[in-house]
């Protein structure tokens, strides 16, 4: 396969441009198509809005997932998704018990910006994102500097955030209203099972 890495030293992530080939995009992208999404209300400032995208979370029993206030319950894994999972681990050694897949239908929907830095998330634990779909920019900002750098990130691309990387930047994938086509994207992460029993 063929693969371009770029890795600068001083950064705390591996982009892996094309890690997935044509074919497993396409049985991924096939297999994505199909998940029974959702779209939650948060509350953020005491208002109730509907996120600006789709998503579900995808884990291993007691995989539990708190999205602000919510308290998602894993669905089990679909067979590509949990092939992905344990491809990543065969290649990076990357662990994971749990997989949020956000669809994006075109260029309104987006994520502001945010640091994955929640308590269920293992102390330490890195984050794998691949991208499937349409090719958006995923915007990251230093949180003492302010320095922002853009990766554009495309259909088969691997973004690996390494600890402390949640510490130090944040990230968003701003609206782009002038793009049409949809992109999924599916952060691989490593959770405390049972941090939210009891809750
Ligand atoms: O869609 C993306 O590339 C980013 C997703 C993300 O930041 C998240 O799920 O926390
Ligand atoms: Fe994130």
């Amino acid at each position: 396969m063929q693969q371009q890495l770029f890795q600068q030293s001083q950064e705390p992530w591996t982009w892996v441009k094309g890690y997935l080939n044509s074919r497993q995009q396409s049985l991924l992208l096939t297999e994505a198509e199909a998940y029974p999404y959702e779209r939650p209300e948060v509350t953020v400032y005491g208002k109730a809005h509907k996120i600006p995208r789709t998503q579900i979370w995808f884990g291993d029993e007691g995989v539990e997932y708190k999205y602000s206030g919510l308290l998602v319950v894993p669905t089990p894994w679909p067979y590509y998704a949990n092939r992905l999972r344990h491809q990543l681990s065969k290649d990076f050694g990357f662990v994971s018990n749990g997989v949020l897949v956000n669809r994006y239908a075109g260029g309104r929907d987006c994520m502001g910006w945010h640091a994955d830095d929640e308590d269920e998330l293992v102390p330490g634990s890195d984050i794998a994102s691949v991208t499937l779909g349409e090719g958006r920019d995923f915007v990251l900002r230093h949180n003492d500097t302010g320095e922002k750098r853009i990766l554009h990130l495309e259909s088969g691309d691997l973004l690996l955030m390494h600890y402390p990387m949640q510490q130090t930047w944040q990230h968003s994938l701003p609206k782009r209203l002038k793009q049409e086509g949809t992109r999924w994207n599916f952060t691989f992460r490593q959770l405390i099972p049972g941090f939210h029993a009891g809750d």
